[in-house]
């Protein structure tokens, strides 16, 4: 066997991953979304059942609507209000992405959505980096090695995003990567934030845009072209610039432009069939998009809403796409080369932990 050959699922589980794109208030455990709604006298959740509860997410994200999707984080939202509960939910999500085999992850959260009961934005953050740490600890405890650095997002509907980008620079090489923008896409693009993405330029800040996602081609190009982002939040919709019809694609100027600059597409196929982006696995465009050798990255989104794990998506890419373990390993350095940690630091995660897996594993 070699990199050429088909993974089994029992392999795709122990290879070595990278997470460029997971939100920490999407990714909690049910369990944790109950003992912490508890504590605090939370009652609007639909169910006190840990496994009735994630059906709940799950079905209620797929609607097709993003709009909807984004209003079941009311939920996790409201539990996320204490250092403490920011703690446990960051350790348990460094925990579970360990032991699903990720050994790189970029996490994200906006700040402000956790100062309702009177935390500060440094409290949200420091809370956030504590839990990692934490988490990474107990991993290794279970022999599981993982990075877990912060992105900080900003919401496209309010009006807070300065000053998280203030938080990301002071914050720079203390537990935070980068800044992000996320929220409802039709009705708010990027542009009305201009100001901010020209600051974090000014600091040499790293930082992602989601776009096409729910909105197509001029969402992706406002991200690059006028905010200067150097990863692309989803992306997904960057397939209407790829003409199909004749007998090879035809890449258009927005396509042309973004693979030959090789900026990274954080894509995240399950969340993209809860939202209606695409319809099914097979018919995801990322398949088209790795053949096509963009630099696509595999992503989980919200493991709770999408009820999804690296592991999962990994294994959806093998059975529609018949990816090899050279894939998923393209796809992993991919997200390794696109992190937004120093340069040496990526290549050493490469060298030493990535490539050695791969060739290990799949020669068994
Ligand atoms: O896929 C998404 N698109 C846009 N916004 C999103 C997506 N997933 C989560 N969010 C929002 C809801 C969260 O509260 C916020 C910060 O993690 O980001
Ligand atoms: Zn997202």
């Amino acid at each position: 066997m070699s990199l050429i050959s088909m993974p089994t699922d029992e392999q795709i589980k122990r290879v070595p991953k990278a997470l460029l794109h997971d939100h920490l208030d999407g990714g909690l455990r049910p369990q944790t979304i109950i003992e912490l709604s508890q504590k605090i006298g939370y009652k609007k959740l639909p169910t006190q059942d840990p496994e009735k509860l994630a059906i709940w997410f799950e079905e209620a994200c797929n609607s097709h609507s993003l709009v909807r999707y984004l209003e079941t984080f009311a939920h996790t939202v409201a539990v996320m209000q204490t250092k403490e509960a920011i703690i446990q939910v960051a350790r348990e999500c460094a925990i579970d992405l360990a032991r699903d085999g990720v050994v790189y992850a970029e996490v994200r959260g906006a700040p402000e959505l956790f100062i309702e009961q009177g935390l500060t934005f440094d409290q949200v953050i420091e809370a956030t980096t504590e839990g990692y740490k934490q988490g990474v600890a107990e991993a290794a405890k279970e022999g599981k090695k993982i990075r877990v650095e912060s992105l900080l997002c900003g919401l496209r509907q309010n009006d807070k995003s300065q000053q998280t980008a203030e938080s990301v620079v002071k914050y720079r090489n203390k537990g935070v990567v980068g800044f992000d923008i996320a929220g409802p896409e039709d009705g708010f693009p990027p542009t009305k934030q201009l100001d901010t993405f020209e600051y974090l330029r000014k600091e040499n800040a790293h930082f992602t845009i989601h776009a096409g996602e729910a909105y197509g081609l001029p969402s992706i190009w406002e991200a690059i072209q006028i905010c200067g982002a150097e990863r692309i939040g989803h992306g997904v919709r960057i397939i209407d610039d790829i003409d199909f019809s004749g007998s090879t694609p035809k890449l258009g100027p927005l396509a042309s432009y973004i693979r030959d600059r090789r900026i990274p597409l954080e894509l995240c196929p399950t969340s993209n069939l809860q939202t209606g982006a695409a319809k099914t696995y097979a018919q995801h465009p990322i398949g088209q998009l790795a053949k096509l050798r963009f630099r696509v990255t595999l992503n989980t989104d919200n493991r709770l809403m999408s009820n999804t794990s690296m592991t999962n998506e990994m294994t959806q890419c093998v059975k529609s796409f018949d990816w090899k373990f050279a894939d998923l390993q393209r796809v992993t350095i991919n997200s390794l080369k696109s992190s937004f940690i120093p340069f040496e630091e990526r290549l050493e995660i490469i060298e030493k932990i990535v490539k050695p897996a791969y060739a290990a594993i799949s020669a068994e």
